[in-house]
């Protein structure tokens, strides 16, 4: 099988962890940053995850290298291009990349300008390539929630014309969403369409809470529906998207290896899953090797991978014009 010429959605991948290593060092230089090296493969590997990592926690840790030089408009927009680019040519049709505004204020600019910057490289890549995108916006929930409304209302303008949704990222404690009810209320009114982090680390019930609670129309990750009945029938009930990312997941021991990997298990059962990179530098992937992995190590078929192909263009924040361009794709 082809895998690289398989037409591709990936729907859950963040910006920061999916910077080019050589745009890192040509940025850091840029902009006069101090980085611990020169050398591409030092930063490289610097930037990856080790599969020894002990959990999220630890895997959280390899984003600070790139979002150092993440806080110019000229770098954000850069890197939001390449990010693109280096997608469409491994012929991803359609992608949703997110990232934290509130992570890229340490030069001073503005949500609008850090928003706008993420836009216009995926503006500009949509029309130089064949690949549609959305951007997501991530809080960190781990950060003071005062400037959270600001996100949201920074975010809207672009509602459908580059952003379309809201999500909670970052190190996840079990009942985390209650405190978050106000927010995402909010970003409802406002238009987003809503993805949250949930269930990656031991916590079913957080993926109960955040279907419930935060009405959750996807939950990034969510392996752990498995030991929380009430969780996995809330999402078989409700056709909630689970985004699993497959070669993360192992890193941050949510499964402790791919053939542990509850997808094929839930592929089976009819809940709809889709498969992503979560982030390309640090999980050292592509949506070609998520896929290759995947369908090699659970025996699927080619119209098993059209049948995960057309679930994400169900459980896609795209517009109905997109998905009808999408399934065109479709075997
Ligand atoms: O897999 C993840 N789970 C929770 N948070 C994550 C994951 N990957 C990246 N993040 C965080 C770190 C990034 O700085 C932030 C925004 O992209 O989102
Ligand atoms: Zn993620």
């Amino acid at each position: 099988m082809n895998y690289s010429s398989l037409p591709k959605i990936d729907l859950h991948c963040h910006l920061d962890g999916s910077v080019r290593p050589q745009t890192i060092i040509d940025l850091a230089n840029e902009q006069n940053i101090s980085i611990p090296s020169q050398d591409i493969n030092e930063i490289t590997s610097l930037m990856i995850a080790p599969e020894t990592c002990q959990n999220l926690d630890e895997y959280l840790m390899r984003f600070d290298l790139p979002l150092s030089v993440m806080q110019t408009q000229a770098g954000i927009e850069r890197i939001s291009f390449e990010l693109f680019e280096d997608a469409a040519k491994e012929n991803v049709k359609y992608f949703e990349v997110r990232f934290g505004p509130q992570l890229h204020q340490l030069q001073g600019l503005s949500f609008d300008q850090i928003i706008g910057s993420v836009v216009k490289g995926m503006q500009r890549a949509e029309s130089m390539y064949d690949i549609k995108g959305n951007y997501i916006l991530s809080i960190l929930r781990t950060f003071p929630k005062d400037n959270i409304r600001d996100v949201i209302d920074a975010g809207a303008p672009y509602l459908n014309k580059g952003v379309v949704a809201f999500d909670l990222a970052g190190a996840e404690l079990p009942g985390f969403c209650s405190e978050f009810i106000p927010y995402v209320d909010y970003a409802i009114e406002k238009g987003y369409r809503i993805t949250i982090h949930a269930g990656e680390q031991g916590v079913g019930q957080n993926v109960f809470d955040a279907v419930s609670m935060l009405k959750a129309e996807r939950v990034g990750h969510g392996i752990h529906i498995t030991g929380h009945q009430g969780a996995y029938d809330l999402v078989k009930q409700q056709n909630i998207g689970l985004e699993t990312c497959p070669s993360s997941n192992i890193q941050t021991k949510a499964v402790d290896k791919l053939s542990e990997h509850p997808l094929k298990a839930f592929y089976e059962d009819a809940l709809p899953i889709t498969i992503n990179t979560d982030n390309r530098t640090v999980s050292n992937t592509t949506m070609t090797d998520e896929v290759r992995k995947v369908m090699q190590e659970f025996s699927l078929s080619r119209e098993d991978y059209f049948n995960i192909y057309k679930i994400s263009i169900e459980q896609a924040f795209a517009s109905d014009e997109v998905k009808q361009h999408l399934m065109s794709f479709a075997d």
